[in-house]
């Protein structure tokens, strides 16, 4: 049987228009969501992101501004824009576009940043708060793949979830997410042995490698829910996930398809943080 398509575009779609709603109450408060974005250096994937990221605020009503530097920006101006940022009222919500130049800590850059507009869940209060199962800002991408199994209708109590990555922004935090749905989790990274073997084992299987198109049929088990994160512009300029859409579709029970899946999950989820940011920041 042939997968149902996960439509994150319009599980997104959705959720801004609720957003849209919630924005044009908060404003007839006196509160405007405001969000900037950071972006140094001139990485043509870098640029796509963020005008998602800008098309989006203006689809829900978040004024939105965006900071462009030149890739020879040192550490020492980033932290004084993320100063004043911090200390500007107008602003709730801050996003570095990662990765940064080399000669720049993205560690430094993340801790810069005040806590209260921490909207990418990056800084390590954000992260200690979830681990801690504190509420707090959840990293947006581990959010939106768990708001996008949720929606189908899958139980995520008991099962077995396989992860494939590591990462701090997706692979790490998802695992933890995922655990505190009470399924058991298992992860994987490039130093797992015998893959397969612990993916066809997953009733839920989370791929965030960057690796394009290297799961396949014989990785999944007949009926699990599969959640493509990978985004990879290979040669023909198509972009692509890291699952094999077409055979992974005939095992999976639900697969997302990339695009029109977990990005634009994302890009709402960080929507989401900047106007729960501005209504606690409102409140002080
Ligand atoms: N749709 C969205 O909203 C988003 C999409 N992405 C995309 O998701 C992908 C992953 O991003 P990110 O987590 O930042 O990537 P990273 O490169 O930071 O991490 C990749 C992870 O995958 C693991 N890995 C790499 N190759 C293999 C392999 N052959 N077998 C098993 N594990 C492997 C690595 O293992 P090890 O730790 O051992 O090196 C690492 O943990 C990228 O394509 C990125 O563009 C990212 C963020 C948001
Ligand atoms: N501080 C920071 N926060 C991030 O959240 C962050 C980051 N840095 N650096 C890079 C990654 C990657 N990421 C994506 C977001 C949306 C799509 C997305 O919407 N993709 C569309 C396609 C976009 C296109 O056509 O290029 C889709 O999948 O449908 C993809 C990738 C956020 N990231
Ligand atoms: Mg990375």
């Amino acid at each position: 049987m042939a997968a149902t398509i996960l439509q994150g575009k319009e599980v997104a779609q959705s959720i801004r228009t609720e957003l849209a709603t919630e924005v044009a109450d908060l404003k007839k408060q006196g509160i405007i969501p405001g969000l900037t974005v950071v972006l140094v250096g001139d990485d043509p994937a870098s640029h796509s992101y963020v005008r998602g990221k800008s098309k989006g605020c203006e689809e829900v009503g978040i004024r939105s501004e965006l900071i462009l530097k030149d890739a020879s920006t040192t550490e020492e101006e980033l932290l004084s824009i993320i100063q004043g940022l911090n200390e500007n009222p107008n602003v709730n919500g801050i996003l570095v576009q990662l990765p940064l130049p080399a000669h720049i800590s993205e560690s430094a850059v993340i801790e810069a940043i005040h806590p209260e507009k921490d909207v990418d869940g990056f800084h390590p209060i954000s992260v200690g708060n979830m681990v801690l199962g504190n509420e707090t800002m959840l990293p947006c991408t581990p959010h939106g793949i768990i708001e996008l199994i949720k929606r189908t209708g899958t139980e995520i109590a008991g099962k077995h979830a396989v992860v494939i990555g590591r990462s701090n922004i997706v692979g790490k935090p998802v695992s933890l997410l995922l655990q505190q749905e009470n399924a058991t989790v298992t992860m994987c990274h490039s130093r797992t042995q015998n893959l397969e073997e612990h993916t066809r084992r997953a009733d839920i299987l989370v791929v965030a490698t960057g690796k394009a198109h290297m799961i396949g049929k014989e990785h999944v088990k007949p009926g699990a829910v599969v959640i493509d994160v990978g985004v990879n512009r290979i040669e023909t300029g198509k972009l692509v996930g890291d699952v094999k859409f077409d055979e992974v579709q005939e095992v999976a029970s639900f697969l997302t398809p990339v695009p029109g899946g977990v990005g634009p999950m994302t890009i709402t989820m960080l929507l989401k943080n900047t106007v729960s940011a501005a209504k606690k920041q409102a409140k002080r």
